[in-house]
């Protein structure tokens, strides 16, 4: 079996009164594709923050490649990559520019031009971000959090607002690293993204993790023998 690559023990995070993460305990192994699927709000940003190194959490523990959160985030930071979701953050910048700044935040840094290339980047380096479609901008933020070869690669609502074409897109490139055997994470949701592309799928509620398993199994557990990831969705992260 592989082994872990993230290891959550208890983990609670509050924003004032509201608790945004409340007890979450979860192994991700080597490898795997992890989606995290919940209703808005659900604290699944919160949970991959925290895994992350982005944000700390109240209690509970995080390990992430063997290191303590804690104490090593630093070098975990350099060996994960990021996709947060669409930000304002680097519109102002070129593509070209954009992935020259990232390169210069790590020590180890993967071939900018094979990146350039296996995303299609080529024609858009002289673009700047705010100008490229939906799906461009997804792919050049993509290509931002591969620039260090990550082992692990973060993804907060990667296809979000992108027609079916770019959604399709966006998924060949991640899973051309995904054959290369990295672990990603994500957060979705589309039902249907999670149930083709996902190895296993964490579904969390209200801030608790209500289950954790492979697709099929999910929907094998229904008690509607013709169910679907939307009905398991219903069953699991809904509120009723
Ligand atoms: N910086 C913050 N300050 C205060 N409250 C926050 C903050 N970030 C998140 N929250 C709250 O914490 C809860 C969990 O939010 P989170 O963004 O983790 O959920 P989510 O499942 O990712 O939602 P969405 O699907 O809408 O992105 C929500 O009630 C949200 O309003």
């Amino acid at each position: 079996m592989n082994k872990s690559v993230i290891e959550l023990t208890n983990i609670v995070k509050s924003y004032g009164n509201v608790k945004a993460v409340d007890g979450i305990s979860l192994q991700v192994k080597k490898g795997e594709v992890l989606g995290i699927i919940g209703a808005n709000g659900a604290g699944k940003s919160t949970t991959l923050e925290i895994m992350m190194g982005l944000r700390k959490p109240d209690s509970g523990s995080v390990k992430v490649l063997d290191m303590d959160m804690t104490v090593a985030s630093d070098e975990i930071k350099q060996k994960i990559g990021i996709q947060l979701q669409q930000t304002a953050l680097y519109d102002r910048i070129k593509v070209k520019e954009a992935l020259e700044l990232f390169s210069s935040y790590y020590v180890k840094k993967r071939d900018i031009k094979e990146i350039i290339q296996t995303l299609g980047l080529e024609p858009y380096l002289n673009k700047y971000v705010k100008n490229l479609s939906g799906g461009w901008q997804q792919r050049t933020s993509l290509a931002l959090a591969l620039i260090n070869d990550p082992e692990i690669i973060f993804l907060d609502e990667p296809t979000t607002g992108l027609d079916p074409q770019a959604r399709l897109e966006l998924w060949a490139c991640i899973n051309k690293y995904r054959a290369e055997g990295k672990t990603i994470i994500l957060s979705t949701h589309y039902m249907d993204e999670a149930q083709r592309h996902c190895d296993r799928i964490a579904i969390i509620k209200k801030g608790k993790l209500v289950s954790c398993d492979k697709p099929k199994r999910l929907i094998e557990l229904l008690k509607n023998r013709d169910g679907t990831m939307e009905d398991v969705y219903l069953q699991y992260a809904v509120e009723r």
